[in-house]
């Protein structure tokens, strides 16, 4: 081991394998490592030490880390992680995670497995369609290729939600409404045929609403203007002739301007209740809840789920409403990741907006550190056709570019005839742009939107700064993280560093969980409080699989280990090249 240099910060000494010394000198002590004046790297709780120490050490050969393997650990890498790493090695892993909606077109044993091998990380259950008893389906089968065959597919519900909608317009299908025709719109249901009648959902639908006002249809698909109220029912005029689709959603305007009106409906419906009660009976991994408002109901939800369920469910919220923007902030900090469902989104904001609004909300994301899903509309033109629009291909890359965590199907996955086909873009496309973004160094444009030193635990996310700053100053070949709840994976994961992270923890729920997150690989393993243990055997169970060969450089961080004696918390950063 060589002494290359006091870390001036807590005077402990920083030793390094040689083969790292050039690269260290150049590139770390190259570059100052900033520490806040805020964080203090000791301090004494009441009864608990907490230390946090960066050590650079080697760790020895293959033989001594034998001796430390118990019999019959294991390692618990799904299968497609396992077979993209011995194809592709570290650096060729994907990053983003991909969600696909499964539907009628995608719903049998082979279709998913065939989802699962093209890379599917979270399946998504879209409550507003299909039955209970198609749902349980979906979930066991899926449970099942995970079980079996070794897959680790999570699997989210997403809540049916309150939003004021088509219930009846008269035809199963589409319907066109053509320039200047008369249509009435009610409450009332009807029987049979009624020509240019409408039912919505929700019987206050028209409060609020007055002559002169607009009616958009799916955010623009087509436009009434309302003529006059009769009663709760409004007689219109249609004033941009377009399509109306089965359970086609309403929004109400005024001098170009969104009615922003109160309804009084929760966020959560006695339908959504049941299904998640439903959900968490199945075992499911995430709910994501439909056109939040406010911080209110994440909360409400999570201390349900705290209080019914033994495994930790994890809370997304959809933001789709221009009231959830309001309150991005509150909201994002209250739940444990987002998605940016630009399908509704685009009903209650000009569409031109959205592409701003969904790098700033990706944005606080990446401050608060919760996982992104970007949705909608991503392949749309795949639901028909067998190739994407090169805008399409353009978008998806975008997303990619602003380091989102996860990119999501909906209709070209659940009903399209090409589900297969665009995931395989969706994957194609993101696997590129990583590379680019790699090789251009695009951090140091990531850095000008640096992350602040924002959030409650200073002393991990400064480990975790520090950590993936060093590791592609050096270039190591993979980070290495030992969990239990996935923080200091998902701190690690919101640098965005260059090499993959794995990690590695005890709890099934936190691998789940860890699908969504960015540029992580979930590892199911046994853990002890002994930290070394745990790393060698980690270490040999990988080269075991041919995953690690000589000189690789690894960079390693673990997360709180009590120390039984001391009753301390350690927290390291360590660097290993593989002898
Ligand atoms: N489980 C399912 N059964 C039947 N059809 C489905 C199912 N899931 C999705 N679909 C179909 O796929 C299309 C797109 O799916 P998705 O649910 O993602 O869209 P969405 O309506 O924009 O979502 P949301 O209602 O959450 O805003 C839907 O219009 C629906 O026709
Ligand atoms: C996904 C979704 O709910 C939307 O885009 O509206
Ligand atoms: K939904
Ligand atoms: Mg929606």
């Amino acid at each position: 081991m060589a002494v290359v240099g006091d870390l001036a910060l807590m005077g402990t000494k920083i030793t390094t394998p040689n083969k790292l010394i050039g690269k260290l000198e150049k590139r770390v002590f190259g570059v100052p490592i900033s520490f806040s004046p805020k964080f203090s790297f000791s301090h004494n709780k009441s009864r608990t030490a907490i230390k946090a120490v960066m050590q650079i050490e080697k760790i020895q050969s293959s033989s001594e880390l034998k001796g430390s393997l118990k019999e019959g650990s294991l390692l618990g890498f799904d299968v497609v992680s396992e077979r993209e790493l011995k194809e592709k090695g570290f650096l060729g892993l994907r990053k983003t995670k991909l969600v696909c909606t499964i539907g009628p077109a995608c719903c049998s044993l082979d279709e998913l497995e065939k989802l699962a091998i093209a890379g599917m990380n979270v399946a998504r259950l879209n409550m507003c369609h299909n039955s209970r008893e198609w749902h349980q389906d979906v979930i066991r089968k899926i449970q099942k290729l995970n079980e079996e065959k070794g897959y680790s597919v999570s699997i989210m519900i997403d809540t049916e939600g309150n939003q004021i909608q088509v219930v009846d317009h008269g035809s199963s299908s589409s319907v066109k409404a053509e320039e200047d025709s008369i249509w009435y719109f009610t409450t009332e249901k009807f029987e049979g045929s009624r020509p240019f009648t409408i039912q919505a959902n929700y019987e206050g639908f028209s409060e609020g609403v007055n002559p002169g006002d607009e009616i958009v249809i799916d955010g623009g698909m087509t436009t009434f203007e309302v003529i006059e109220r009769v009663g709760n029912d409004l007689r219109c005029k249609c004033t941009d002739p377009g399509l109306l689709l089965p359970r086609a959603k309403l929004s109400f305007w005024r001098d170009g301007k969104l009615l922003g009106r109160d309804y009084d409906l929760p966020t959560l419906s006695t339908k959504d209740w049941s299904d998640i009660v439903f959900g968490i009976s199945e075992d499911i991994d995430f709910i994501a809840v439909s056109f939040v408002k406010d911080a209110d109901a994440i909360k409400h939800l999570k201390d349900y789920l705290a209080s019914k369920s033994s495994k930790a469910i994890k809370v997304l919220a959809k933001i789709e409403s221009l009231q959830s923007l309001h309150r991005l902030e509150e909201i994002v900090e209250a739940s444990d990741g987002i998605m940016i469902a630009r399908g509704d989104l685009g009903v209650e904001i000009p569409l031109e907006q959205i592409p701003s609004v969904q790098e700033d909300i990706t944005y606080v994301c990446r401050q608060l550190n919760k996982p992104v899903i970007v949705a909608s509309q991503l392949l749309e033109s795949m639901v028909e056709y067998p190739t994407p629009t090169r805008a399409e291909v353009a978008d998806v890359s975008e997303v990619v570019r602003q380091y989102a965590d996860a990119l999501m199907l909906s209709g070209e996955s659940a009903i399209g005839s090409y589900g297969m086909k665009a995931l395989s873009v969706l994957r194609t496309t993101s696997t590129r742009m990583e590379q680019s973004c790699r090789e251009e160094s695009r951090q140091t444009l990531l850095h000008q939107r640096k992350l602040g030193v924002s959030l409650p635990d200073q002393i991990a996310e400064q480990i975790c700064n520090c950590a993936v700053e060093m590791a592609d100053n050096l270039g190591v070949d993979a980070i290495f993280v030992y969990t239990r709840h996935g923080k200091m994976a998902s701190l690690l994961s919101r640098n965005r560093p260059n090499p993959p992270i794995f990690a590695f923890t005890n709890d099934n729920s936190t691998r789940m969980a860890l699908n969504l997150q960015w540029g992580v690989t979930p590892l199911l393993t046994d853990l002890s409080d002994d930290m070394e243990g745990n790393v060698k055997k980690t270490v040999e169970l990988i080269k075991a699989k041919g995953m690690m060969k000589k000189d690789d450089a690894i960079l390693v961080v673990s997360d709180i280990i009590p120390i039984s004696t001391a009753r301390a918390i350690f927290q390291s950063i360590q660097v290993m090249t593989i002898t």
